[in-house]
């Protein structure tokens, strides 16, 4: 946990000692012809009351990671590592296992798409209930419990009596979260959770899971919008090709970015440079042995044939024979 993570309120008791540990985690997809590496040896810990935000361009394993952690991959999937939710493996433990104690009861997955994750026939209400229910939450009373969540997830309880259809897409997004909040999970995964929302809703949504991580939760973001992960994330790792290629707090990773990639994406953001990195990240099937991004890169010389090893720097780590400021 991060000194300002301390300082912020603390956790629900409950949820003080929680942590996912990921140690070198890998996926490969065997195809007849090829294979994918889409997330190669990714580590990370993240503890409750905090919010690592993931962040990379498309296609470069993020919503692998994901799924790999909630047991969701295909058969083509071989993973390797371990990702222990407190002591338990997620990667060995098996599918019985994270049906009924790990997903939607200790992982609450905050949908991509509202609209998808709602019925539209019956009231959010009554969607509400029935899945307090299946998770076993309800205690005595289950409308009780139904508000309860709601009001988690700021959702005013005059809109449990209405359809999906009937909400805009802010309050469907918190209807959607209150689905999450259910089965009291400590983690949430939230995959682009703002994917085609306009700019103050992105502002909102962000403030939402602030707001669930200063309750207690812990909160792995996915999302290529470093902007709106700014607003949330205590760290930052990025991505880049399968691997994280650097891990910061989010302030020095914004003021001080150290992997000329993490740089690169900085720069493109409109409210700096507006400068898009040119070129292509290479093809999963096809990744060179030294460094995946030496292609792209205005530092790359023959050093960058070996691939660098992710090291230690001050607070964070870099994967870079030649970081900024080092
Ligand atoms: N079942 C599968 N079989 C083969 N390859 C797959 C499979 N699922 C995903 N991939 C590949 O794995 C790579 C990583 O995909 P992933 O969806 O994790 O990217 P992402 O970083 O989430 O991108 P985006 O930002 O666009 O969501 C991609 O090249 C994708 O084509
Ligand atoms: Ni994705």
């Amino acid at each position: 946990m991060s000194a300002a993570t301390e300082k912020r309120s603390r956790p629900s008791e409950s949820n003080v000692e929680h942590s996912l540990r990921v140690d070198r985690l890998s996926v490969r997809f065997r195809l007849p012809d090829a294979t994918v590496s889409a997330v190669t040896d990714a580590t990370f810990t993240l503890a409750a009351g905090e919010c690592l935000a993931l962040v990379g361009e498309s296609g470069c394993g993020k919503s692998v990671l994901v799924s790999a952690l909630l047991g969701l991959l295909p058969g083509n999937a071989e993973i390797r590592g371990r990702a222990l939710l407190d002591d338990l493996d997620l990667l060995s433990c098996g599918e019985r296992v994270l049906a009924s104690r790990i997903r939607g009861r200790r992982i609450g997955l905050v949908p991509q798409s509202p609209a998808a994750h709602l019925t539209p026939v019956r009231t959010v209400g009554s969607q509400l209930r029935e899945t307090i229910s299946v998770l076993g939450t309800a205690g005595r009373d289950a409308r009780a419990a139904a508000r309860r969540y709601a009001g988690r997830a700021r959702l005013g309880e005059q809109h449990l009596d209405r359809y999906p259809h009937q909400l805009s897409g802010g309050l469907a997004q918190r209807a959607a979260t209150a689905l999450a909040l259910a089965g009291e999970p400590w983690l949430l995964l939230a995959d682009e959770p703002t994917t085609g929302l306009d700019r103050p809703l992105v502002e909102a949504t962000m403030d939402e899971l602030a707001r669930l991580r200063d309750a207690g939760h812990a909160i792995l973001l996915i999302t290529h919008d470093l902007t709106a992960a700014r607003r949330v994330a205590d760290r930052v790792a990025v991505m880049y090709a399968s691997r994280i290629v650097e891990t910061a707090p989010t302030t020095e990773l914004f003021d001080q970015p150290r992997h000329p990639y993490t740089a690169a994406l900085l720069d493109a953001l409109p409210e700096r440079a507006f400068r898009p990195l040119p070129g292509f990240p290479p093809e999963l099937t096809r990744l060179p042995t030294g460094c995946a991004f030496a292609a792209r890169c205005s530092r790359a010389d023959r050093r960058c044939d070996d691939r660098p090893e992710l090291v230690t720097v001050a607070d964070g780590e870099v994967a870079c024979h030649h970081p900024r400021g080092g």
